[in-house]
């Protein structure tokens, strides 16, 4: 059996196209849902992504600014630039990209945000909202991997066991919680988890989130699960190429012969990452400015 891909290129074009849709309506009320995203360092990766947030930020017709900074800035500086886009009225989202350089702490800068603005879903605010069930702002790569979940299996998960691999305040914990709540049976195993084979073989969703290249192999895999591969990890160039393959935490090639249904790496989670992270800003904005949002046909 091979399985079904599940194309997340394609689902992330179709939810930004909605967005954009809802976005012009906004606009012709005067509303333009503004971005800001702070790249603090010069990370090549995380400059990809901070150019990619910018590009497909604007493409949906929002506001987009990139505020740079080198890897020295002192914290104050970067709380203060935090304050700032708190306090500005053109400014729906903010986010920061992780990880920042050491010695600035996470927890104080992502604290320091405005909750109705955090676009991460990152801030204490938020992730208690998303503990007990609130209104707040949900983390991006989480709600993407629902959104292709439910794409795949319908809209009723009811009773599926779930594993996620990996328990990071950016993914595995948010993964976990949103999968309770859609009454799925949870399971989160971590690098201190014993038989790591076993609990992936009892798991009818598999959502690994470690950064482990292909270490998830196919005989892992519960015949017929649906595998939501979040890892994403850059090998080493081959000799001639300028960059290396980017490839997930499962072993594709032979988890696609065993698994039901599967997420390839790129094109899978990564750009709907992205497209929740607007879709986020433009729910910042709605309400923000005490709007409803849009209805656009699906
Ligand atoms: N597609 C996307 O949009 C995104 C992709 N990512 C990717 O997802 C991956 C995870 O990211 P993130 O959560 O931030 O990473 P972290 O490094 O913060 O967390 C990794 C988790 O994996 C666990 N782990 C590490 N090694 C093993 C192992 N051998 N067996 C079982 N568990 C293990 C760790 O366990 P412990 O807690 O015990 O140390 C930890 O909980 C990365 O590849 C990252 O690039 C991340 C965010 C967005
Ligand atoms: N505050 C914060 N929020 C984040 O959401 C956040 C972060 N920090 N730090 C790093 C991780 C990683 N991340 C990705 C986003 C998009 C792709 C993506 O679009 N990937 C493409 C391929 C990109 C390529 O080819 O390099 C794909 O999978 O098809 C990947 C990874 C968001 N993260």
């Amino acid at each position: 059996m091979t399985a079904r891909l599940i194309d997340g290129k394609a689902a992330a074009a179709a939810l930004r196209q909605r967005i954009a849709a809802q976005v012009a309506r906004v606009s012709d009320l005067g509303v333009v849902p503004g971005l800001a995203v702070v790249l603090v360092g010069e990370d090549p990766a995380s400059q990809v992504y901070v150019r990619s947030k910018e590009r497909l930020a604007r493409e949906a017709g929002m506001v987009s600014i990139a505020h740079r900074l080198p890897p020295t800035t002192p914290e104050a500086d970067l709380l203060d630039l935090i304050r700032r886009l708190n306090a500005d009225p053109a400014i729906h989202g903010i986010l920061v990209q992780l990880p920042v350089p050491k010695p600035l702490d996470e927890r104080t800068i992502i604290g320091a945000i405005d909750p109705a603005k955090d676009v991460d879903g990152l801030h204490p605010v938020n992730v208690g909202n998303l503990s007990i069930g609130g209104e707040g702002l949900l983390p991006c790569t989480p709600s993407g991997c629902m959104m292709l979940l439910r794409d795949t299996l319908g809209a009723d998960l009811s009773g599926l066991r779930a594993l996620v691999i990996g328990r990071s305040n950016l993914m595995g914990k948010p993964m976990a919680q949103l999968l309770v709540r859609a009454h799925c049976t949870v399971t989160v195993a971590h690098s201190r988890t014993r038989d790591l084979a076993d609990e992936c073989r009892r798991a009818d969703i598999l959502v690994p989130a470690v950064g482990q290249p292909r270490m998830v192999r196919g005989d892992w895999i519960k015949p017929g699960a649906t595998v939501i591969d979040v890892g994403m990890n850059r090998l080493a160039p081959e000799p001639g190429q300028e960059k290396g393959r980017l490839v997930g935490d499962v072993a594709f090639e032979e988890a696609v012969e065993v698994a039901g249904a599967i997420t390839p790496v790129p094109g899978g989670v990564g750009p709907m990452t992205i497209a929740c992270l607007l879709d986020n800003t433009l729910t910042a904005a709605c309400r923000a400015e005490g709007l409803a949002r849009p209805a656009v046909a699906a």
